[in-house]
């Protein structure tokens, strides 16, 4: 056995010597061209071949591969391996498969290939190629040097399904404040979404720790590799909860070799539409409201304004709107620009509902006013005498400026603020029961904060899709691709909106309804969004395994959400990673800071590089980071709005944490008070716990949370802290 180690290291070896000399004849015979600057077109395209050569190779240079798999096609003599790297390198000038790019199609086969004896297919350019997988063998190269030869699978041995040997030792490192690619280790169901269709709206529904975020980025390198004449980076967007969030998962993209994909939040991309005319109310206050404790706090169900707003009734609520404003909004008189001349209320309205009703609202306008400018000098042409011709032209400048005014020109902003005017607005003509649809309360609440210039999260979706009705939607608005992470936190408002923006249905919408802590105003079931779609345009998918934390976590939370929630959307499943049981810990109040220090020292003492402490609302965790940095402990707090994450020990309110991994978390307040047995608490204690990679401990005082109460079994321990 260890010889036959040491053959495949010594192969290795040889074969990567071999690749680093093509390499650097590659890179060297290149440099010799200098580049071309001329306005010749043919060497212009030339010029930009060899330097995206020189990009390639430059990432090939240093790590040109990790898999490589021996796969023998059907009717050919003998198995022949194929190397897999991020990038493809080619022989020159032979055109010889140096190196297979991940995302080429043969590559397919070093993902979906899960072991067995029976013929494997991928599906090629030409049609379906079938043969026989001989070894699949991961390699680890750092830095030009040869780590870790590792076979999962070898036809010749006695092993015959793929091991997860070598996913483990990657799932075993530790993790600093970046997200960090999978590419060696992307597992076949993860595979399966990577590689769908592009015209599809992909639903992913997946646990904690999945892979979902990490996996829609590698979608979207794959999508631009499968489909580059069709889709381009700059139309390809990612919607992500919160600018940290963006900042942590910055680095993946860039180690695929792909840039300039837009990163946004809704609220943000939305508020630059608008051209910034409203501010948005402060977010911390929204989540102070709803994610505080004790008998104060709101229901979150469909009366809350985030649902109600959110829902395709206030869409259609709003289109009704939109058709009392398109059927009233031509002034009703006639125009006469001067005494003698008249265009009838009928020809203009002609002009706004039959030639031009294919615009939008407010382009329509401006056609038809500047329509009634060109008749109107059409009649002064026909006017001789010169003095009247002066006078008629004053005239009428005035009064088709004051016939304008009487149509008025709403900026979406405007017109949404004139649609809450408690007691119906007479601007638009909007009494009656249009009006009464909406609940009296978020009417008031409504026109309270718009008053004042203000806007919610929840008015985004309907004011942008208003302005998509004044103005369309133009080119550089349409996505080719839209990534959603935390989709469950979507309303169908903001899909249904996203999908007026992008081509032929193509999203990727990820989520976990598990996590759903914003139930205000995401979904409770995935059927809201693939309602919005046509039959055939959504496909969905469920990740079960989980991927970010040891078993004994995994077991715990499960355990979480079952005491909360009768029937989850699905309990994760771990890969067999075991390690510390999780710690459940009474702590007085008293001793909470210095037991924390303590722990916090004890765990990185260990082996954990990130430590966060997880408080159920920002003010606590601004206390207990006082309290940390006082005692000397170098602490980021981690509050609404933060722009970057930094690793290293994190105070940070559980509600933020989402999305966001740790070596090792420390939950405190984990009591009855602040975690009761409702839905919402075990859901957020979930995010909590499933935050951890390698140890989770539960800290309370008092009564601990019904939540974890009665959790029993070699997964958990009781102890001191
Ligand atoms: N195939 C894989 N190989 C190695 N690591 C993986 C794999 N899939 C996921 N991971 C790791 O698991 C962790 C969780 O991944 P990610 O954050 O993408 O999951 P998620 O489903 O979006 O999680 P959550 O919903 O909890 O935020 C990351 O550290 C990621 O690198």
């Amino acid at each position: 056995m260890e010889s036959s180690v040491q053959t495949a290291y010594q192969e290795e070896m040889q074969r990567l010597e071999e690749t680093f000399s093509e390499i650097d004849r590659q890179l060297t015979a290149l440099k010799d061209i200098p580049p071309y600057k001329g306005t010749d077109h043919t060497e212009q395209v030339l010029d930009s071949i060899r330097e995206s050569r020189r990009r390639n190779l430059a990432v090939a240079q240093t790590e040109p591969y990790f898999g490589r798999l021996d796969f023998q096609e059907e009717g050919l003599g003998k198995p022949s391996p194929l190397y897999i790297g991020k990038v493809g390198v080619e022989k020159d000038p032979s055109l010889e498969l140096m190196v297979v790019d991940w995302r080429a199609p043969v590559a397919s086969l070093f993902y979906s290939f899960t072991g067995g004896t029976d013929p494997v297919h991928y599906e090629s350019p030409d049609g379906l190629v079938e043969g026989l997988v001989y070894l699949k063998r991961n390699l680890v190269i750092r830095k030009q040097i040869l780590q870790r030869v590792v076979d999962t699978f070898d036809r010749t041995g006695d092993q015959m399904a793929v091991t997860d040997e070598f996913l483990l030792y990657r799932l075993g490192e530790n993790k600093d404040n970046k997200l960090r690619d999978i590419v060696s280790t992307i597992q076949s169901e993860q595979d399966a979404i990577i590689r769908a269709v592009k015209n599809s709206a992909l639903i992913i529904q997946g646990v904690a720790g999945s892979g979902k975020t990490t996996v829609a980025l590698h979608r979207l390198a794959f999508l631009l590799y499968q489909y580059r004449d069709q889709v381009k980076a700059e139309r390809m967007i990612i919607f992500a909860p919160n600018r940290m969030f963006l900042d942590y998962i910055s680095s993946v993209l860039p180690e695929l070799g792909v840039g300039h994909i837009q990163q946004t939040t809704f609220t943000d991309w939305a508020l630059e539409l608008l051209d910034h005319e409203a501010k948005l109310a402060d977010p911390a206050e929204q989540l102070r409201y709803w994610f505080q404790t004790g008998s104060a706090r709101p229901a979150m169900d469909d009366t809350a304004p985030g649902r109600w707003k959110g829902s395709v009734r206030f869409m259609r609520w709003l289109d009704q709107a939109l058709a009392q404003y398109e059927a009233s909004a031509v002034p009703a008189a006639d125009f006469s620009p001067w005494d003698g001349a008249k265009l009838t209320h009928q020809t203009i309205r002609q002009w706004y509902d039959v030639e031009n009703r294919h615009e939008p609202l407010m382009k329509r306008r401006e056609r038809v006013l500047a329509r009634i400018k060109r008749w109107m000098e059409m009649e002064l042409d026909k006017v001789w005498e010169t003095h009247l011709k002066k006078d008629y032209k004053k005239k009428g400048s005035a009064r088709l400026r004051d016939y304008a005014k009487h149509w008025t020109d709403y900026s979406p902003f405007g017109f949404y603020k004139e649609l809450f005017a408690v007691g119906g607005s007479k601007a638009l003509n909007l009494p009656g029961p249009l009006f009464a649809e909406l609940p009296a309360e978020l009417v008031v609440y409504t026109e309270s904060y718009l008053k004042k210039k203000r806007v919610q999260p929840e008015d985004m979706a309907p004011l942008l899709y208003i302005r998509s009705k004044f103005y369309g939607i133009h080119g550089d608005l349409t996505f080719d691709h839209t990534v959603i992470d935390e989709a469950q936190d979507f309303s169908p408002f903001q899909i249904a909106l996203l999908h007026l923006h992008t081509r032929n249905h193509s999203f990727t919408i990820l989520g976990d309804l598990s996590q759903g802590i914003h139930a205000y105003q995401g979904i409770r079931d995935w059927k809201e969004f693939t309602e919005l779609f046509a039959d055939g345009q959504t496909a969905y998918f469920q990740l079960n395994r989980s991927y970010r934390s040891t078993m004994e976590i995994i077991y715990f939370a499960n355990e979480v959400l079952k005491n909360g929630i009768e029937q989850p959307a699905a309990l994760a499943v771990p890969v067999f990673r075991s390690g510390d049981p999780v710690q459940v810990v009474e702590v007085k109040e008293a001793a909470l800071a210095a037991a924390l220090k303590d722990a916090i020292g004890r765990l990185q003492s260990g082996d954990a590089t990130t430590v966060a402490v997880l408080a159920r609302t920002e003010a606590r965790c601004e206390q207990l980071h006082k309290q940390l940095t006082a005692q000397g402990l170098p602490v980021h707090l981690i509050a609404a709005g933060q722009q970057h994450y930094e690793g290293g020990i994190s105070v940070v309110p559980s509600f933020m944490a989402k999305g966001l991994e740790f070596d090792a978390v420390i939950v405190v307040d984990v009591d009855a008070e602040h975690y009761t047995a409702a839905a919402e608490d075990a859901k957020l204690l979930y995010v909590a716990c499933t935050r951890a990679l390698h140890a989770l401990q539960l800290w309370y005082e008092g009564a601990p949370s019904p939540l974890i109460a009665s959790i029993a079994g070699d997964f958990v321990q009781a102890s001191a802290p």
